[in-house]
């Protein structure tokens, strides 16, 4: 029988969490594997892509605390890799003036001392030309907010967590995960062995976890993510300084409409409907939905004219979607050295290096640097049932 390989820890699923996971835990000279199931880079996952929206606007302070430290990571990676990550941009919140959902976004900004900047009805054009704001509606700017270059962080996290002396295996789907005070891990192509495990899965979170006795309450979801014609080449540029947008839930849309200026595609601005129909992972493809485009088309009818109303390119991608939508970051319950990151909701991306930082932190035993209480499994109660 071949021996056994062992490592301190080895993380499961080389997506932006667990990549950043894996970097934090080499950093502190752990023994790390990173296994993934596809070639990397791949396009299957919730990963790919060229652009995330990074922001400090949202409607809980914990989120916007955590950015604060989150940028000055983002600022680290890029300094210590020499790479370009983060394009400042400003992202535009717009919602119904006496909305709950916009209220939040404008006060957690204010209390925060976010940079930010009001719009008012008569100046909004002078800053914002090609877009339409709707009757009601109110409109703020974080100034901090911007573009991360998602692709490119993921090659250099990757590359960096190698520089440090970690292995990653892709093309290893992990079959099995035998917990124990030593736990084993079996590949399609090895046994590992190591002193704890972090499962950074995504939409396969639950479809792994049924080896460890546990289900969570996640729905994984399709986006189809679209990218819009600008009639006039350049109106919607980074470069014209056009900013992201997010449209709080209002009567316009049930859930956030999203966007990013024109950049990866020229002439093309990437718009998305934070919310898609429930897919197997595996069998993504197979979900065809387009309810979401239809939503989109008649927004981008109204408030956005310089783009033709027909989506020229759409893309895949999922959310893993919790019922809160917070994420969850925890020792799994019965084992504590297996930690688990899941359940990024769709908004996890700018959040991977505190996340790679807190989950490597978890693992070490260590005393978690923020107050997880809004990510523990506890908080499902009922809804987290035995996988067996
Ligand atoms: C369209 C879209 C737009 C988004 N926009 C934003 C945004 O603007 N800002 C933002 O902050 N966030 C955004 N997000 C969310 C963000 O991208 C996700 O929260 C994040 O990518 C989740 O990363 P992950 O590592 O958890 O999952 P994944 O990237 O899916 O990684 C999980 C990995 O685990 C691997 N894996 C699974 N099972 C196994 C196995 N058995 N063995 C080995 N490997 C396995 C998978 O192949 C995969 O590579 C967006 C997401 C989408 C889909
Ligand atoms: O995380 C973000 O910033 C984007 C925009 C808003 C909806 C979720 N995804």
């Amino acid at each position: 029988m071949s021996t056994k390989e062992e490592y301190d820890c080895i993380v499961i699923g080389a997506g932006v969490q667990g990549s950043f996971t894996a970097y934090q835990l080499a950093k502190n000279n752990q023994k790390t594997l990173l296994l993934e199931q596809f070639v990397l880079p791949h396009t299957r996952g919730s990963s790919h892509g060229q652009t995330r929206i990074i922001r400090k606007a949202y409607e809980q302070d914990f989120y916007t605390h955590m950015m604060e430290e989150c940028y000055e990571l983002w600022a680290q990676l890029e300094r210590e890799a020499s790479v370009k990550l983060y394009r400042q941009t400003g992202l535009l919140v717009m919602g119904p003036e006496n909305s709950q959902s916009y209220q939040l976004f404008k006060s957690t900004l204010q209390r925060n001392k976010v940079p930010m900047v009001t719009l008012t009805r008569d100046n909004f054009s002078q800053h914002i030309p090609h877009v339409n704001l709707a009757e009601g509606d109110g409109a703020v700017v974080d100034i901090t907010a911007g573009i991360l270059y998602a692709d490119r962080a993921l090659k250099t996290v990757q590359g960096q967590f190698q520089k440090l002396g970690g292995i990653i295996r892709d093309k290893e789907k992990v079959m099995d995960i035998k917990p124990g005070p030593i736990v084993t891990v079996s590949s399609s192509a090895g046994v590992y062995q190591a002193k704890s495990v972090v499962i950074t899965a995504g939409p396969w979170a639950n479809k792994l976890l049924t080896h460890t006795d546990l289900q969570l309450p996640l729905e994984v979801v399709k986006i189809n993510v679209c990218y819009w014609k600008e009639k006039v080449p350049g109106s919607y540029n980074v470069k014209q300084r056009f900013p992201c947008f997010l449209l709080t839930e209002g009567e316009e849309s049930k859930e956030h409409i999203y966007g990013l200026p024109s950049n990866e595609y020229p002439g093309l601005v990437k718009i998305c409907y934070h919310m898609g129909s429930k897919t197997d992972p595996d069998q993504r493809d197979k979900q065809t939905d387009r309810s979401d485009i239809d939503i989109l088309q008649r927004y981008i009818s109204r408030c956005l004219p310089g783009l033709l109303p027909e989506p020229a390119v759409v893309e895949s991608c999922m959310y893993t979607l919790t019922p809160d939508r917070h994420f969850v970051l925890d020792h799994h319950p019965s084992y504590s050295n297996i930690v688990i990151g899941a359940g990024f909701s769709g908004h996890g991306f700018k959040f991977g290096p505190i996340i790679g930082k807190l989950l490597c932190e978890l693992s070490l035993g260590q005393v978690p640097s923020y107050d997880l209480s809004p990510f523990r499994i506890r908080r499902f109660q009922a809804k987290t049932k035995s996988a067996l």
